[in-house]
């Protein structure tokens, strides 16, 4: 039988993913948008690619959430998308409401779902599903760090003339501008990057990674990036459904690791069947160490921002 992928919100992000999901089969895909046309509508575009690109999959774009119902992932992609001069945190409380709005509807017809959010501030919103949905932490993760990485990846790449997937590199901490690359993790081929590259120019790609966001939204001015956080989210789509194990930098919920609790941020994890099956404890120095605490600083006060925002609406306690 063909798994079942609710994709939440039909504007670019959400329908250039269940693009990827289609053209990778990996299952079937319900497009869900407050906005019916939009939903439908896209949906149609996308079936009518099937005789050309090969695909044998179905896709519907819907208004109601029963038609969602027993989805094996659910992607939450709903919300609004930051203009140039705005931060992701910006959108703090407009997206909080969406996404507990539009996790709790998917949680009741989907309980046995992974839910993957994509909606920004991406590590506050993934705290905002995990409380909506009142599912396992396992079960409820963010995509944010494997499109930083694959983006820090790109410009390492550029720099350097050689092919993109042979550099290895990640980005942790939260989805913000004080994400914190881990150049001392930054191999091309087998040589460390910091071999290759002087500490300014390693630094240049890094603060470059950091606004790799903000450079898109202040060419686009309408929206954010779409392809490459689509392609991110399908590849995490893929592990889970595939159950392959992927180790990916992920936004999970700590509960201890890495010294820091109560919150979601970004940290290697394996990816499978199970959703976020093992959290990896890297050796950190105390330079990568205080980055990251600074990064779970921002994380936190945007969480304050939510949980105040939600409390004063009525939705959660
Ligand atoms: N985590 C990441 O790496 C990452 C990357 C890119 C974008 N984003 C975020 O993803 C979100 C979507 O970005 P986009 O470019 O697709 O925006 P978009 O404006 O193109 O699409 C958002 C869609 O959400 C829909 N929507 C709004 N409220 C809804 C609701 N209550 N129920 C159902 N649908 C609803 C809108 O109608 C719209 O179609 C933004 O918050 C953006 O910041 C995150
Ligand atoms: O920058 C944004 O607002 C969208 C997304 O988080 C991104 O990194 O492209």
């Amino acid at each position: 039988m063909r798994r079942k992928i609710t994709v939440i919100g039909a504007g670019h992000v959400g329908a250039v993913t269940a693009h990827g999901i289609l053209t990778k089969q990996l299952g079937d895909v319900i497009l869900l948008d407050v906005q019916g046309g939009v939903a439908q509508g896209t949906a149609l575009d996308l079936m009518q690619m099937a005789p050309l690109v090969g695909f044998s999959s179905s896709v519907q774009g819907v208004t109601d959430y029963r038609d969602t119902a027993d989805s094996d992932v659910v992607v939450i992609t709903a919300g609004m998308a930051r203009r140039p001069g705005m931060s992701r945190e910006d959108l703090v409380t407009t997206n909080a409401q969406i996404v507990w709005e539009v996790t709790r509807r998917a949680a009741v017809y989907s309980p046995n779902a992974h839910l993957i959010v994509v909606t920004n501030p991406l590590d506050v919103m993934c705290y905002v599903a995990l409380k909506a949905s009142g599912f396992p932490p396992q079960r409820v993760y963010g995509q944010s760090g494997v499109l930083d990485s694959a983006r820090f990846r790109t410009f390492v790449a550029i720099e350097l003339g050689v092919a993109y997937e042979d550099v290895h590199a990640l980005v942790l901490g939260g989805h913000g501008d004080d994400m914190v690359p881990l150049v001392r993790h930054a191999f091309v081929g087998c040589v460390p990057l910091c071999y290759l590259l002087t500490p300014d120019r390693i630094q240049e790609l890094v603060n470059r990674t950091r606004h790799g966001g903000a450079e898109i939204v202040s060419l686009l001015k309408q929206g954010s990036a779409y392809f490459a956080p689509a392609a991110s989210t399908v590849h995490m789509i893929e592990a889970v459904l595939q159950d392959k194990k992927r180790i990916m930098p992920v936004s999970v919920y700590l509960q201890g690791e890495y010294g820091l609790s109560d919150l979601y941020f970004g940290i290697p994890a394996v990816v499978g069947a199970k959703g976020v099956e093992q959290v990896i404890e890297l050796e950190l120095n105390s330079e990568e160490r205080a980055l990251l605490i600074r990064s779970a600083e921002r994380v936190r006060q945007a969480m304050k921002i939510a949980k105040e925002h939600l409390r004063g609406t009525g939705a959660c306690k």
